[in-house]
């Protein structure tokens, strides 16, 4: 193959006919060149772009330069060929003032058209409405109900088809900090693609996507934790960018993808994105602050906002002369989104009633401009020319592997990321070494059986109280977890499973390391069988512990309102578990509903069962026992006396595991409800 000396052949390079004929219409491809086959390539920039095959073709109509960077060859996969436009007309979105009864609009009658390969900035002063329309943009679960419609291909499209034609980047890029950029890219590909790409497709493809936001050598760095730096802010950007690039989305949303950036960073995230869009045609829609001069030139289309309404919509390059017939002149040497932003904002106005009749003015003429009437025709012009979108074929997944896949990347965190388990697996060791030594020894004299008694209780309901450490590693998977499922990756049944796998054999090792230091070192019942019960227990304990962690995580994902929410329930459960209140004297009110939920109760009484019906205490001199027994004549106490003083019978352990263990999944089910519901 003649032209493939750049190290790739010919044949792997894109083939399809529709889409080089819709290129050879484009006036932006600046040169052709035919092989001897007659094969016609489109050199675009530095770039070989595309080939068409046409056996008949003359021989080449320009040489090109044919030391094309085959590197940097648009990734096939990602190119657009199935949808044309989005467009939107009349996008409203009211909402009720606090304390009045009148309603403000914040988005107020926004339409405009969107074409293949075009790079949008929606920009405005703070307040002015750019996320709430980037959200209506991208269709987005919000509270709101806005009015008026948007249209891909001139045809309204239902939520889950225009999902899987699109995807959304947050502000906060919720990215894994323990992954590799590597494997952030491989896990995201692993859950959105079929069963029918390949592992070498999908290598192919990860290496095109590190290789257009321009990350190869970065490849193998960590994104970076707390404790371990990483990725700088503008790498992490641009692989959150390229991870919502795997599923091939057609329209790409950006909310304030430069927000915390420098200049030179923020140069350069728009820069990559924009060499992707222009390269795949995608429509990229970003909603951005106060760009630098550099970077708000990158942007082919601007639509300027400024409370709710529009002020302008249309190129870039049209701007600085539609502001100048309003008598608006851009000064040289001004930033001109600087410019344009104090022209607009009213908030910051020395004299506010002159800055917003100034605003007002330039609402009323955009709303009565040539260009507006444009936008307008172009609406109804694409509407008449509707055509059908084609979905790619390739987009089922296997729905069973994804926890698998959810399990192997939340393992690779659980070693990787000492936040994750480690901290906490450290926290209960000290606990353990802390309640082994606090309670060290105790004998079979009777003066140990209220240690005994609170040594259980501490390493039953105490240590399910501290699961509330789990509540950070928890909100942060979760984010996780909102930003993939918006992004049509998975749903919250297999985000659960994956949840709960992870968090077995951790809580299993916590259970085994717990009891072998603090059951010795108290001296609670010597024997294998009764360790293992303990901590059969303890690991049911704990499992429990974290499943009320993740519903209520679930319920409130505010740091704050979930630690708070657990520690409460946790408290509650306490309180009715048994130990500080005996069964026996607890009221009615909470006796018969909150004792046969309270997973803590089961526990402790498990422990004690474990503990008292194998063995007897002495009574000590004058024999004054404690608890009367059958045993008092031989100056002893049968630990069962003790357990009748708290209601509990022995031989129970199978129900009472049992119950544990519907309580350790309803909490899960309860959890996979809430997120099913709970869509932000
Ligand atoms: N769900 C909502 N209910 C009530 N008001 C809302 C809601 N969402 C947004 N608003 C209001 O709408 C206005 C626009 O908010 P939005 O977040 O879209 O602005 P923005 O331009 O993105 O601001 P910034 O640049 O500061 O992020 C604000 O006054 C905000 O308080």
């Amino acid at each position: 193959m003649h032209l493939a000396e750049g190290g790739q052949s010919v044949s792997d390079w894109p083939r399809n006919r529709q889409a080089a004929a819709d290129r050879a219409a484009d006036e932006t491809f600046t040169n052709t060149v035919r092989d001897k086959e007659g094969c016609m390539y489109m050199l675009w920039g530095q770039h070989l772009y595309l080939e068409m095959a046409e056996a008949n073709g003359k021989e080449q109509s320009h040489s090109g330069t044919l030391s094309t960077d085959v590197e940097a060859l648009p990734d096939a996969h990602l190119l657009n060929e199935s949808v044309q436009s989005f467009s939107f007309e009349g996008l409203t979105v009211t909402v009720p003032i606090k304390g009045s009864k009148e309603e403000r609009r914040i988005i107020d009658d926004v339409s405009g058209v969107f074409r293949a390969g075009e790079m949008v900035a929606l920009m405005g002063p703070s307040g002015c409405g750019k996320t709430t329309l980037l959200n209506l943009l991208a269709r987005r679960e919000t509270n709101l109900t806005p009015t008026g419609k948007t249209y891909v291909n001139g045809g309204e499209l239902s939520r889950s088809t225009f999902r899987k034609i699109s995807s959304y980047v947050e502000q906060e890029d919720h990215l894994i900090g323990s992954l590799t950029a590597r494997e952030t890219l491989d896990f995201s590909a692993k859950l959105a693609l079929s069963r029918s790409i390949t592992s070498a497709e999908r290598r192919r493809r990860i290496d095109a996507l590190l290789a257009s936001f321009g990350l190869v050598e970065n490849q193998t760095t960590l994104v970076g934790t707390p404790i371990r730096r990483g990725l700088s802010g503008g790498q992490k950007r641009r692989l959150g960018v390229a991870s919502s690039l795997i599923t091939c989305p057609k329209i790409l949303f950006l909310d304030e993808p430069t927000s915390g950036l420098d200049s030179a960073a923020s140069f350069e995230v728009i820069n990559y994105l924009k060499n992707v869009c222009k390269q795949n045609r995608l429509i990229v829609i970003c909603s951005i602050h106060q760009p630098s001069t550099a970077t708000f030139n990158l942007f082919d289309t601007l639509y300027l906002l400024s409370s709710g309404k529009l002020c302008y919509a249309g190129p870039l390059t049209e701007t600085s002369s539609y502001f100048s017939t309003l008598g608006y002149e851009i000064p040289h040497f001004y930033n001109p989104a600087e410019y344009l932003l104090e022209l607009i904002n009213v908030d910051f106005a020395q004299d506010k009633a002159a800055a917003t009749k100034q605003l007002q003015g330039i609402q009323t003429s955009w709303h009565s401009s040539e260009k507006h009437k444009a936008i307008t025709q172009s609406i109804a012009t694409v509407k008449s020319e509707k055509t059908e979108v084609v979905l790619e074929a390739q987009r089922t997944r296997n729905q069973i592997l994804i926890p698998f896949i959810l399990l192997h990347r939340s393992f690779v965190k659980s070693y990787r990321d000492v936040f994750a388990y480690g901290v906490r697996i450290a926290m209960y060791l000290g606990l353990a070494i802390m309640m082994g030594t606090v309670w060290l020894r105790l004998s079979t004299h009777q003066d140990s059986i209220q240690p005994f008694v609170n040594a259980i209780f501490f390493g039953s309901a105490f240590m399910s109280f501290m699961a509330v450490a789990y509540v950070p590693a928890f909100l942060e998977d979760r984010a996780s977890f909102i930003k993939e499922r918006n992004n049509g990756l998975y749903g919250p049944a297999s985000f659960i499973i994956a949840n709960f796998l992870i968090g077995i054999p951790y809580l299993f090792l916590i259970s085994i390391l717990f009891s072998v230091v603090s059951y010795w070192l108290s001296n609670f019942y010597p024997s294998g069988a009764a360790f293992m019960y303990w901590v059969m227990w303890l690991f049911l304990d704990l499992l429990a512990a974290e499943g009320l962690v993740v519903l209520m995580s679930s319920l409130a994902p505010i740091f704050v309102v979930s630690l708070a929410l657990t520690a409460f329930a946790n408290g509650l459960w306490m309180s009715v578990g048994g130990f500080l209140v005996s069964p026996k004297v607890l009221n009615v009110f909470w006796k018969y509903w909150a004792r046969y939920i309270d997973y803590q109760a089961y526990v402790f009484q498990g422990m004690m069962v474990n503990e008292f019906s194998r063995r007897n205490y002495q009574c000590g001199e004058g024999c004054h026992c404690m608890y009367p027994s059958a045993l008092e004549d031989q100056c002893m106490i049968d630990g069962d006396a003790v357990l009748q003083v708290y209601g509990y019978k022995t031989g129970k352990n199978g129900e009472w595991a049992g119950i544990l263990i519907a309580i350790i999944f309803a909490y899960r089910l309860l959890a996979w409800v809430v997120l099913k519901l709970k869509k932000t």
